[in-house]
């Protein structure tokens, strides 16, 4: 998309979730080749044994390929749910093939809360962070919710290793940042 200087963030949401939505099936799956590839040849993935990551909706890239195969790696797996009286912030659950999931009020498939699933954000060794628009620095524009923002701001995050997924429809040229926007380290997209 050009000039997104022209717009808000807003409006850049909007129209990047649009174009992410209405990517066609074969787009989708020779994208998501490409990813699921990335992934699997990451050594940071190899070498991580907490990882974060979230179960798709509204387009994003189909991530159960890459939990399954997780999975195999016998790696731990966790999912966000939104915090129960925390509003702004995330809990990570562990996921296991047998997990009961519920509806969020977002209609994004979320963990039941169980205090003995839960792992504190700094023992996660890897975050897969979704995000709507991304930008040549790695800035990122999310939901709209501040969830991410928030988290990986987060100071004791330093054995964390946030990594976006993202389709290549999902990349501006420069994005408004606003001061708390994070940057990631690493995006993978294709
Ligand atoms: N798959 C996935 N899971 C995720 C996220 C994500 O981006 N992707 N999140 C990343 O942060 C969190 C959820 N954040 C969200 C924030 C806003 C909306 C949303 O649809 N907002 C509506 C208003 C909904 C309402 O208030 O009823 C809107 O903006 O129109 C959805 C998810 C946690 N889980
Ligand atoms: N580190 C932070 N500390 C306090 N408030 C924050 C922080 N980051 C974001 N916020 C607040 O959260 C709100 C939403 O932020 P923003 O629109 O940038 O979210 P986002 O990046 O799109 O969402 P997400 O991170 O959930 O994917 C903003 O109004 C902002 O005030």
């Amino acid at each position: 998309m050009q000039s997104p200087s022209a717009f808000t963030t807003a409006q850049i949401r909007t129209q990047v979730r649009k174009l992410r939505r209405d990517l066609s099936p074969q787009q989708r799956l020779s994208a998501q080749q490409s990813i699921y590839q990335q992934i699997q040849h990451h050594p940071k993935v190899a070498k991580a044994n907490h990882i974060a990551i979230f179960l798709s909706f509204d387009g994003e890239l189909e991530t159960k390929p890459i939990i399954e195969y997780l999975w195999q790696q016998n790696k731990a797996v966790y999912l966000p749910r939104i915090h129960p009286f925390h509003h702004h912030s995330l809990l990570f659950i562990r996921y296991h093939p047998q997990t009961k999931l519920n509806i969020n009020q977002f209609g994004i498939a979320e963990p039941k809360l169980n205090v003995n699933e839960v792992i504190p954000y700094q023992k996660l060794d890897l975050i897969f962070t979704p995000l709507v628009a991304f930008d040549q620095r790695n800035y990122r524009i999310g939901m709209g919710g501040g969830y991410y923002d928030r988290l990986l701001a987060n100071q004791n995050l330093t054995r964390t290793y946030p990594i976006g997924l993202a389709f290549a429809c999902q990349k501006l040229d420069h994005l408004p940042n606003q001061p708390w926007d994070i940057q990631l380290p690493e995006i993978i997209t294709a």
